[in-house]
């Protein structure tokens, strides 16, 4: 059987859903469906999820809800009409709509998790009504009451294994199963959580892994996964099949057609992950696979980057030598709650990168003080603005002169390269640039490995 995930681009407007009945009904292995919340319908359209946390908003700050509440209803009535599904089902989804501002929630980050998680509760819910209207038996699998559970942070959960015992007893069920994605329960105190965003890739990927599907079909948007992202090059070349770990990095370092959290539960199954395009079924798409018989067909596969981080730079002589200099470092970190991304190193320097989004300018502060003061480096420098540019390639094992390559581009350029990572990861290297350079340095690496061909030429 196979998993098949439905974006939001998929499911923006009955002319999406129109396509996704066809694809489901296409192939019989297509049993389980796995559905976003209704995305952008055009350029400027707001996702269903961003006008749930608007809402969520607008009742912590007691304004007028009214509007919003209309404007949610309409995107699943709009829907709803075109199948001509009973006046009952819109009643239900008008109602949970309009209740979410009316029940308590143990703290504001319950209350945000709750709204956000009924985009694709409601989507899959109407979805099932759909099927069983067009005379396909359904089934609307609400994970309270199947057992998907998670823990964690109510806004960033993580499943827990029980989950796969529960989804397991549905192996062999006929039906259409319909989960929606993005959040589970918290079975501790029965309130809901959700992963983070982009995160029905997760659920698709927990669903498959569940279900033992033979393959865990991704529709989205796009007809593969390019080499870079479509916003920084335009028409790039498409990838036909890469491995879990060229995609792990890729997605972590920006290419978010694909979430990288989804990967674990699809690895640990062993099972192939198709990334296709609902407005194109036929074409191929990307094939993401295991990496034990992956024969690379050129020198790298993508290139990603990632905006959003500050770096340390710690100079220190004789820093090689110093017993307990990273742990101090670390024990600092760790006192005001900051973890950190990378940690590159040479003999007398270490950079730390930081994802800003855990930072504030007195943490920054205080942090970097208690450092002058505990570790006394020769030489501290906070960098702003830091992007990282990650470029990716099982072929890069077995190419000499890997980072020459890569970096000759950039310096013909006079780009300012911070920091080169190679050899942590046998199948990327990592560079660090100021953010302002970061789309450049893209372009000019997919240029130079892509254009005319040339990633053959090695
Ligand atoms: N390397 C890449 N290859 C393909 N698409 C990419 C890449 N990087 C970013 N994207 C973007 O990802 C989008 C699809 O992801 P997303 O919007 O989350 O889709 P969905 O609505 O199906 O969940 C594409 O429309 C594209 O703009
Ligand atoms: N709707 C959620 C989860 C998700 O995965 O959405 P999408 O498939 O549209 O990326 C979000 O916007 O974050």
């Amino acid at each position: 059987m196979k998993v098949v995930k439905f974006g939001g681009s998929s499911l923006a407007d009955a002319t999406q859903f129109e396509k996704i009945i066809q694809i489901i009904q296409q192939d019989p292995e297509r049993r389980a469906i796995v559905v976003s919340a209704p995305g952008t319908r055009f350029k400027g359209d707001i996702k269903v999820t961003d006008l749930l946390i608007q809402y969520s908003e607008a009742v912590k700050n007691q304004v007028a809800v009214a509007d919003l509440q209309a404007e949610i209803i309409a995107r699943y009535q709009n829907i709803a009409e075109h199948f001509n599904v009973p006046a009952a089902v819109m009643d239900h989804i008008q109602a949970v709509i309009r209740d979410l501002a009316t029940q308590t929630y143990p703290d504001y980050a319950h209350q945000l998790a709750t709204f956000k998680a009924h985009g694709e509760y409601l989507n899959a819910y109407l979805l099932s009504q759909i099927l069983i209207k067009l005379g396909l038996p359904a089934q609307f699998m609400d994970p309270k009451e199947i057992g998907f559970n998670v823990a964690g942070p109510v806004n960033d959960a993580h499943v827990t294994d029980d989950t796969y015992d529960h989804l397991a007893t549905y192996r062999d069920n006929p039906d259409y199963l319909v989960f929606p994605g993005f959040f589970g329960m918290n079975e501790a105190d029965g309130t809901i959580a959700t992963f983070s965003r982009g995160g029905s890739d997760i659920t698709g990927s927990i669903v498959a892994k569940g279900l033992h599907a033979e393959v865990y079909e991704n529709f989205t948007d796009v007809n593969a996964i390019y080499s870079v992202d479509p916003h920084i090059v335009s028409q790039p070349k498409g990838i036909q099949t890469m491995t879990y770990r060229e995609m792990r990095e890729l997605s972590y370092a920006g290419f978010s057609v694909f979430h990288d959290e989804a990967l674990l539960p699809a690895i640990d199954a062993q099972i192939p992950i198709n990334v296709k395009n609902t407005n194109q079924p036929d074409l191929p798409g990307t094939l993401i696979v295991p990496e034990k018989g992956f024969k690379p067909k050129g020198f790298i596969t993508g290139v990603a980057s990632s905006k959003g981080f500050s770096a340390l730079y710690l100079h220190r002589y004789l820093l090689n030598k110093e017993v307990g200099f990273t742990l101090k470092l670390l024990q600092i970190l760790y006192k005001y709650g900051i973890s950190y991304e990378h940690m590159p190193s040479g003999i007398d320097d270490l950079t730390i990168i930081f994802d800003n989004q855990q930072l504030t300018p007195q943490k920054v502060k205080a942090m970097c003080n208690d450092i002058r003061n505990e570790l006394h480096p020769d030489q501290l420098e906070w960098i702003d603005h830091y992007a990282i540019i990650m470029i990716v390639g099982e072929g890069m094992q077995l190419s000499p002169n890997t980072i020459e390559k890569i970096i000759r581009p950039l310096t013909d350029h006079n780009i300012n390269i911070h920091m080169i990572n190679e050899g942590a990861s046998k199948i990327s290297i990592m560079l660090g640039t100021d953010e302002a350079d970061a789309q450049k340095s893209v372009k000019l690496i997919y240029q130079h490995f892509f254009d005319n061909n040339r990633i053959f030429n090695y």
